[in-house]
């Protein structure tokens, strides 16, 4: 992983005249060790010290002053200073955080201007739908699609209960854009439960960071638990947040999958039900259909390529591919896309 530290260097000073540069000689911290951010409650960070390594642990650390008003989320890599050692009573200061891969974040609502960043460097984001009790809805997968494209996530549909309901109708609405797919279903008595699909979902989540998100009584916990056995106790102080306004209400929590050779990664996200997408960004969405954003280069300035764009030639493209098959494919691509555009639009939501 190719990573840059924001450090001092990051701080471009304007030289202004008739004064000096006013550039801070801050410390450098050389002595900083770097941690994995795990959970966040009331100004209070749990991290994990080298994290993989012989000499893991736990810590708890809080924001140095020089970090102003940057939020520290779960996934970030930050550096220490001050005592990580983990004993009890100690508290480690939080000094960098190491340049993000990928920043998922959301707004309250589609018109909500204020957007929260909740998870940093996160792979890919499971959405955990049932396929009955309750019902899906496909238009909270479509904004959260929406989301994870635009946070350059990967995205893998986790379709619980198929003991209830058959799965092909959702497999094939997902699956051609780019959508993997896991079909899980629980059986046996509650302390003896099997659940057949988890080794798919395990291998599909092997190495990676991944953000769980789903509506209650979708059946995520019944997953997070199993693939986390500890996971009740590996929360340790986390818990809720004392939200400041009504979107924080709980915190998401980093919980590490054990027996894999890789470090993999669950974040459960508690209090995150769907995205408001007013931050996504049209061209971030197109940018997630390699295809689509080929032709759509050459389209008309300022075409939105949505359905009723006039000119667009996403719809040529369609409407010129070589044979009925192709067509068709493409038919579902750029229908997708369009479904994923009006969510961000709030059309489809109304
Ligand atoms: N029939 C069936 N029921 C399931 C399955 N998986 C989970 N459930 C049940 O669905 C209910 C909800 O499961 P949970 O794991 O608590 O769901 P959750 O998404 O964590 O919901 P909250 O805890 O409310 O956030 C429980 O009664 C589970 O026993 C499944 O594959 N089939
Ligand atoms: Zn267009």
């Amino acid at each position: 992983m190719a990573q840059r530290r924001y450090d001092e260097r990051d701080v471009r000073v304007r030289p202004t005249k008739g004064s000096r540069p006013r550039t801070k000689q801050r410390p450098e911290h050389a002595d900083a060790v770097s941690a994995l951010v795990t959970g966040v409650d009331r100004g209070r960070y749990t991290v994990l010290v080298d994290a993989g390594g012989p000499d893991e642990h736990r810590t708890v650390a809080m924001k140095a002053r020089e970090l102003g008003r940057n939020r520290v989320v779960p996934g970030d890599r930050v550096d220490l200073v001050g005592d990580s050692s983990g004993e009890e009573g100690t508290l480690a200061r939080i000094v960098r955080i190491t340049e993000r891969r990928t920043v998922l974040r959301r707004t309250a609502d589609d018109t909500d201007p204020v957007e929260r960043i909740i998870v940093a460097n996160a792979d890919q984001l499971v959405i955990v739908t049932a396929l009955a009790d309750p019902e899906p809805r496909t238009r909270m997968i479509d904004r959260c699609v929406a989301a994870a494209y635009d946070a350059r996530m990967d995205v893998l549909l986790a379709l619980t209960k198929s003991d209830l309901a058959d799965p092909a109708e959702l497999v094939a609405m997902y699956s051609p854009i780019g959508v993997k797919v896991v079909v899980t279903q629980t059986s046996g008595a509650r302390d003896e439960r099997v659940i057949h699909g988890l080794d798919d979902l395990r291998a599909a989540l092997d190495g990676r960071m991944s953000v769980l998100v789903g509506h209650s009584g979708v059946g995520k916990s019944t997953l997070v638990n199993a693939l986390v056995p500890d996971a009740l106790r590996a929360t340790g102080i986390v818990n809720d947040v004392t939200g400041r306004g009504r979107h924080t209400s709980t915190s998401a929590v980093a919980l590490r999958v054990p027996s894999t050779d890789e470090p993999t990664w669950v974040i459960d996200t508690p209090g995150v039900r769907s995205f408001g997408l007013a931050h996504v960004d049209p061209q971030h969405l197109l940018g997630a259909f390699a295809d689509l954003a080929a032709v759509a280069q050459e389209c008309p300035r300022g075409c939105t390529h949505a359905d009723d764009a006039p000119d667009c030639l996403l719809d040529e493209w369609v409407a010129g591919a070589p044979d009925e098959e192709t067509s068709a494919a493409r038919g579902a691509r750029l229908e997708s896309f369009r479904r994923l555009l009006a969510s961000r639009l709030g059309d489809v939501d109304r």
